[in-house]
């Protein structure tokens, strides 16, 4: 490969609040986001307007908790400089960040990209598993702000990476430590507890592919670890609002197994770094309902961040993408994708 090609890569995360200001203006944007809540503008925006004025206070104490900010970009910082280190040899090589719902948010990052003047950008999702409500709605509002501002490089999307080999192993190794700091604490049986984000059921029911590549993750990670995982499942956490998500839910799995004086262990497994949704809700709410309901020890597994397999993997899923010429790259997210219309693996229209 040419080693004066100048390459951008653009990390897509959600994003968080940055002091207690912004955690309104932050859920705003959330909920005035069309994949999140299927509206026209002129009914979400004043929705949006409304669900993020209700829900600002019992966000902003769980951003209170975390010193009244989220860590999520802090963190994508650190894995974006992980990355770029591990590219090194390509050439030019930039780690950008593009945020959908906090700063730096797309329009911004799409000017210093476009100051970056690069031969090639490639847009990396810290999703693994695709959803419209998140790979799908970063890549919409990239496009979108792409075209406005003249970025006119050539572009590809890595659509998702359930099962890439370097997610996997890092997710077993934190598994393995997690589990094996649970033993060391009791000779209670182990109960596995691999939590994603949940979605609403309908966005699953219109072909949403995020639930299933969630289930092919967990079960490379089982394979990969054979026997030494005992009895585990699959859980969503982080229900809002009144609508039926997909469940079964985190919280009342943990109370099951731990009213069962069972050893909690939990496991994220669709976040890829820590913040509000690990280090509150997991790390201080759901613990506090394992042990008030008696588990016999309650182990969370810190989240891949810059495992180094993790970073090898991304870094090979990039090394992949500059090498062919779709558009849109499958990661090894593609036998997983070919059944779901809605993915974006799906779509070569660029
Ligand atoms: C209301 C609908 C929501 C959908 C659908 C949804 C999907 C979804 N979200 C993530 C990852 C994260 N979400 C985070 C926070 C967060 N998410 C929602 C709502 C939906 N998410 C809200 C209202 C919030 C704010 C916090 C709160 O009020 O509870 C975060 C954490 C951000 C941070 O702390 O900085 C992450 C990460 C995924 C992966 C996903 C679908 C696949
Ligand atoms: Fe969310
Ligand atoms: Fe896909």
């Amino acid at each position: 490969m040419s080693s004066n090609r100048r390459i951008a890569i653009v990390l897509f995360n959600l994003g968080g609040p940055d002091s207690p200001a912004a955690v309104e203006p932050f859920l705003f944007n959330l909920f005035n986001d069309r994949n999140i809540i299927d509206l026209p503008g002129v009914l979400r925006w004043p929705l949006a307007k409304l669900i993020s004025s209700r829900r600002a206070k019992a966000a902003g104490a769980i951003y209170a908790e975390m010193g009244g900010r989220s860590p999520i970009l802090p963190n994508t910082e650190r894995q974006a400089a992980a990355l770029q280190a591990s590219l090194g040899d390509l050439g030019e090589v930039k780690v950008f960040i593009a945020m959908r719902y906090w700063h730096p948010l797309t329009e911004e990052t799409v000017a210093a990209v476009k100051r970056f003047a690069p031969d090639e950008v490639i847009l990396l999702p810290l999703y693994p598993q695709f959803s419209t409500t998140t790979t799908e709605s970063s890549d919409r509002v990239w496009r979108v702000a792409a075209k406005r501002q003249g970025l006119t490089a050539p572009r590809k999307l890595i659509c998702c990476y359930p099962t890439e080999p370097g997610f996997i192993a890092g997710v077993a190794k934190v598994t393995a430590a997690a589990i094996a700091r649970a033993k060391a604490k009791t000779k209670a049986p182990i109960f596995v507890i691999f939590s994603a984000h949940g979605l609403p059921k309908k966005i699953v029911d219109r072909g949403d592919p995020y639930v299933a590549q969630v289930s092919a993750t967990v079960h490379a990670v089982v394979d990969t670890l054979g026997l030494a995982v005992p009895e585990w499942m699959v859980a969503f956490q982080s229900r809002v609002g009144p609508l039926e998500w997909v469940g079964p839910p985190t919280d009342h799995s943990i109370e099951e197994a731990a009213s069962a004086g069972k050893a909690v262990v939990v496991v994220p497994i669709a976040f890829v770094s820590e913040h509000s949704e690990t280090l509150v809700e997991l790390d201080i709410e759901y613990r506090h309902l394992a042990e008030k309901r008696g588990a016999a020890a309650y182990e969370r597994a810190p989240t891949v961040s810059e495992e180094p397999d993790f970073i090898a993997g991304l870094a090979q899923l990039v090394r992949t993408a500059l090498q062919q010429p779709q558009r849109v790259q499958p990661g090894s997210g593609a036998q997983y994708c070919a059944a779901w219309p809605r993915c974006a693996c799906q779509r070569e229209e660029l």
